[in-house]
C-alpha cells in the first residue's frame, strides 16, 4: 500500500543526515496522500542508515496504524494534528538542527533580514508560547500541534512553512516530504546566518518590505518567473 509515498518518505528521511539536519535520529520526515486519506513517517528510533521501505508506517487521519510492523515516529501526533488543520500540506519535516533549535529555544522568532530568507517564508518564522503544565503532562506531542495551529490563526502556512516550537525545535513542512526538507535546510541555513548578523550588527532591523514581496512572489506568487518552470 502507498508504496510510491513510502519510497518518497523514505528518501525524504535518508536526506535529514545528507544535509546536515540530524544527530542520531533526532528527525523525522511524513508525507501525506490526501486522495486516500493517510499519511506515511518513519518509525522510532531506527538510525536511518538502517531504514528499508518496509519499515515505513502508514497511519489514517485518525492516527491509527493501518500497514507497518514498527511503531511509528514519537512527533507522530504532531504531524496528524498539522495534516488535519493545515488542508494544503503534503509533506513535514522535524528535526533539532542546531541553529533552528537555537532560535526556538531561546524563544525567539526569526524574523525575513535577507533574501534567502524571502525566497521561501514569506515574513518571520514565527515562535510558539510556551506549553502549559498540563499540555505537557497530557497529550504532548498533539498539544504540540495544537499550539503550533494556535500560532498559525492568523498566519498563512502555504506562505510560511515553517515555526520554532519554544524550548523544543524546530516543525517544516511543504506540498511534499521532499519540499519540505528543502524547506527545513533553508530554515536551518537562514538561522545559522540570522544568528552570525546579529553578532556583526545587533542594530540591524528586518528587511524591506518591498523587497521581501518581490522576492517571495517571484517564485510563489500568480506571475512567479523564478526558474525555468
Ligand atoms: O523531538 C524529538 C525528541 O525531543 C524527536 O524528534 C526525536 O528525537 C525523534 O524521534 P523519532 O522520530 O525517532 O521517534
Amino acid at each position: 500500500m502507498l508504496e510510491n509515498l513510502k519510497q518518497q518518505v523514505l528518501e525524504a528521511n535518508l536526506e535529514l543526515p545528507k544535509y546536515g539536519l540530524v544527530t542520531f535520529t533526532w528527525g523525522n520526515v511524513s508525507g501525506i496522500d490526501r486522495e486516500r486519506g493517510m499519511f506515511v513517517i518513519k518509525p522510532s528510533g531506527v538510525p536511518y542508515e538502517e531504514l528499508t521501505i518496509d519499515d515505513m508506517v502508514v497511519l489514517d487521519l485518525k492516527g491509527n496504524v493501518v500497514e507497518g510492523d514498527l511503531r511509528p515516529s514519537s512527533d507522530t501526533p504532531t504531524h496528524l494534528v498539522l495534516y488535519q488543520n493545515f488542508k494544503e500540506i503534503g509533506g513535514i519535516v522535524h528535526t533539532h538542527s542546531p541553529w533552528g533549535t537555537s532560535w526556538a529555544q531561546a524563544g525567539r522568532a526569526l524574523p525575513a533580514y535577507g533574501t534567502t530568507h524571502a525566497d521561501y517564508f514569506y515574513g518571520e518564522i514565527p515562535v510558539t508560547r510556551p506549553m502549559t503544565r498540563e499540555e505537557i503532562e497530557g497529550a504532548y506531542e498533539r498539544e504540540t500541534g495544537n499550539v503550533i495551529v494556535e500560532r498559525f490563526a492568523d498566519l498563512d502556512p502555504n506562505r510560511v512553512p515553517g515555526v520554532l516550537v519554544h524550548s523544543h525545535a524546530p516543525f517544516v513542512w511543504g506540498k511534499d516530504a521532499h519540499n519540505a526538507v528543502h524547506n527545513a535546510v533553508v530554515l536551518e541555513e537562514c538561522a545559522k546566518i540570522a544568528a552570525r548578523m546579529q553578532q556583526i550588527n545587533p542594530a540591524i532591523e528586518p528587511m524591506d518590505q518591498n523587497l521581501l514581496d518581490r522576492h517571495f512572489l517571484r517564485k510563489h506568487g500568480i506571475n512567479a518567473y523564478y526558474g525555468q518552470k
